[in-house]
């Protein structure tokens, strides 16, 4: 944690929404003024495609069938956290993009599968915004929580998040439903031993819940809408949260648990804003005093 630098550090699994959730929060910082810098968790991925094809099949052979980009092995957690604590610190670090799709691969001038070169954050910044796989992992290397003053999970149900990744790889990145369900599959032990941990240590967590059958996710023809859900919310701490207010500002909530509430999927938008705003500029008004 740094009063002075601070870190929010939103994680999710592959699909989940985190990239969604991102434009929300730079709704936020655009509205209150909040100058933030951002990485990808995918830019901490240690290989690129080609060579990520190799190792897989490398580690296969040696009887690994686990391992995958969820595995911490598939990434510099190491540096991660080196870059958490440096910007911690002293305001500065770097990072880089991997480019999934030609679209990134316009916009980066690298072609897909690669990684772009490390550049320097810009100088200045107010926050740092982490969004990825693997923002909030404590293992026997690295204890990232220990550096994010603000920690997200990103977690639909499970049905509904191979959904989501399912239309996205297959509109977006030009997979098939059957290689996105091998890589369901293979990434599942990680997803189990790496991915989910995490949410323990996040201090909130936004879970999408169909209200839609999505009993068979493969076939599913489209994404359930906003409004075929809900959204839990919980609160790790719910100490100083403002229940009542969410409630009467959030038509249709409902607390479930002391420290959860439920909102029709469609006001994921509006109780992100009334939940996030005063945190980002609590964490900002700090670091302006220290
Ligand atoms: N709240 C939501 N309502 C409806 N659709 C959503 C919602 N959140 C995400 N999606 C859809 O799910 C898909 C995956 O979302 P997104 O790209 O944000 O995932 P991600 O977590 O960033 O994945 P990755 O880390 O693999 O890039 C997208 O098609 C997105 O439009
Ligand atoms: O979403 C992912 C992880 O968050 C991707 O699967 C990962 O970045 C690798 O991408 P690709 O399979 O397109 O090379």
């Amino acid at each position: 944690m740094s009063k002075k630098h601070p870190i929010i550090s939103v994680v999710g699994s592959s699909g989940a929404g985190t990239s969604t959730v991102k434009h929300t929060f730079d709704q936020i910082f655009r509205r209150e003024g909040v100058k933030a810098v951002s990485i990808e968790g995918d830019a901490f991925h240690k290989f690129n495609r080609k060579d990520m094809k190799a190792e897989l099949d490398r580690q296969y052979a040696a009887g690994n069938h686990g391992f995958s980009h969820f595995s911490y092995e598939a990434n510099e957690l190491k540096e991660l956290e080196r870059v958490f604590r440096e910007y911690g610190e002293t305001g500065a670090g770097k990072t880089r993009h991997y480019v999934h799709d030609d679209e990134e691969s316009e916009r980066y001038g690298v072609p897909p599968g690669n990684f772009t070169e490390w550049a320097p954050f810009e100088d200045g910044s107010d926050l740092l915004f982490y969004e990825g796989l693997h923002g909030a992992v404590v293992n026997d290397e690295v204890n990232l929580p220990q550096y994010a003053d603000l920690k997200i999970g990103v977690v639909p149900v499970i049905n509904l998040e191979w959904i989501q990744k399912i239309h996205r790889d297959k509109a977006k990145r030009g997979y098939t439903t059957e290689a996105v369900t091998d890589v369901i599959l293979r990434r599942m032990h990680s997803y189990v031993h790496c991915i989910i941990p995490q949410f323990t240590e996040t201090d909130i967590n936004f879970q999408r819940v169909p209200v839609v059958d999505t009993s068979n996710p493969l076939v599913a023809r489209w994404i359930p809408t906003p409004d075929e859900s809900l959204v839990v919310i919980r609160f790790k701490n719910p100490r100083g949260i403002d229940f009542s207010y969410l409630i009467s500002m959030i038509h249709g909530s409902w607390m479930s648990r002391a420290n959860s509430i439920v909102i029709p999927g469609g006001k994921l938008d509006l109780a992100m804003q009334l939940i996030l705003t005063p945190m980002i500029e609590r964490l900002v008004s700090e670091s302006k005093r220290a």
